[in-house]
């Protein structure tokens, strides 16, 4: 694992849109289409505002969540909501959105028809992914139903994950989709988050989920 550690939470989301969007530039070179693989929640907003401004060929580039709350776009839980008020705007408006919600009532009715588009975003390019205090990462809590089956080498490239305290349904890549990406970064911020990737170092990931990655990661940190 590769832990960088920033003076502070600006200096942090500039540089790694700047990192992130070298890397994309730099895949596009090889390529006619780039993944980018992006967390939801509170924390990669600002991130995803200062990539958006950037000069990268976003027509050749597909953007995917890690995972996805099963409500609609009009919910203020809504990930893909997130996505495109703060990252599919700007010069990044012209990136292709690969959907991970369908308005059906449970994510096991939305698994099927949703699966082709993003197998073929595999391998993912760029992952970026956030981390919970309790250690899970995109929708693999500890705890949830479908983990153990998210974690394993058998696992589908998608799955509908529940978890104990957890408020809705969930719809998740697998670990092993997740980790055929060839870049992997992990955005935290907070003394909270820090003690807890700390803790999750070399844990086993059905107790700490966010370990399946932390090998092949940087980790970017600021307080
Ligand atoms: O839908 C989600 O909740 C995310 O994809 C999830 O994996 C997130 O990255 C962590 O929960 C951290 O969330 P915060 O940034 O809100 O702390």
């Amino acid at each position: 694992m590769d832990f960088v550690e920033y003076p502070d939470r600006e200096v942090l989301l500039l540089d790694l849109a700047n990192r992130i969007a070298g890397e994309l530039r730099a895949a596009l070179d090889t390529r006619e289409r780039v993944s980018f693989c992006v967390p939801g929640g509170t924390t990669p907003g600002p991130v995803f505002d200062a990539l958006s401004d950037l000069s990268i060929d976003w027509d050749r580039v597909d953007v995917l969540l890690n995972d996805e709350r099963w409500v609609p776009e009009s919910s203020e839980r809504s990930n893909t909501a997130l996505l495109k008020n703060r990252l599919l705007v700007g010069k990044a408006a012209a990136a292709r959105l690969v959907p991970l919600y369908r308005d059906v009532p449970t994510p096991e009715e939305g698994l099927e028809a949703l699966m082709p588009a993003v197998e073929a975003t595999l391998p993912i390019n760029v992952l970026l992914l956030g981390m919970g205090t309790d250690m899970h990462t995109a929708s693999l809590f500890p705890g949830a139903d479908q983990l153990e089956l998210a974690l394993s080498d058998r696992a589908p490239v998608l799955l509908a994950m529940r978890a104990p305290g957890v408020a809705e349904p969930r719809i998740t890549l697998s670990a092993k989709a997740l980790r055929t990406a060839l870049c992997t970064h992990v955005l935290i911020v907070g003394e909270d988050k820090r003690a807890a990737l700390e803790a999750a170092a070399g844990r086993d990931p059905k107790d700490a989920p966010i370990a399946a990655f932390l090998p092949e990661a940087t980790v970017h940190w600021a307080a």
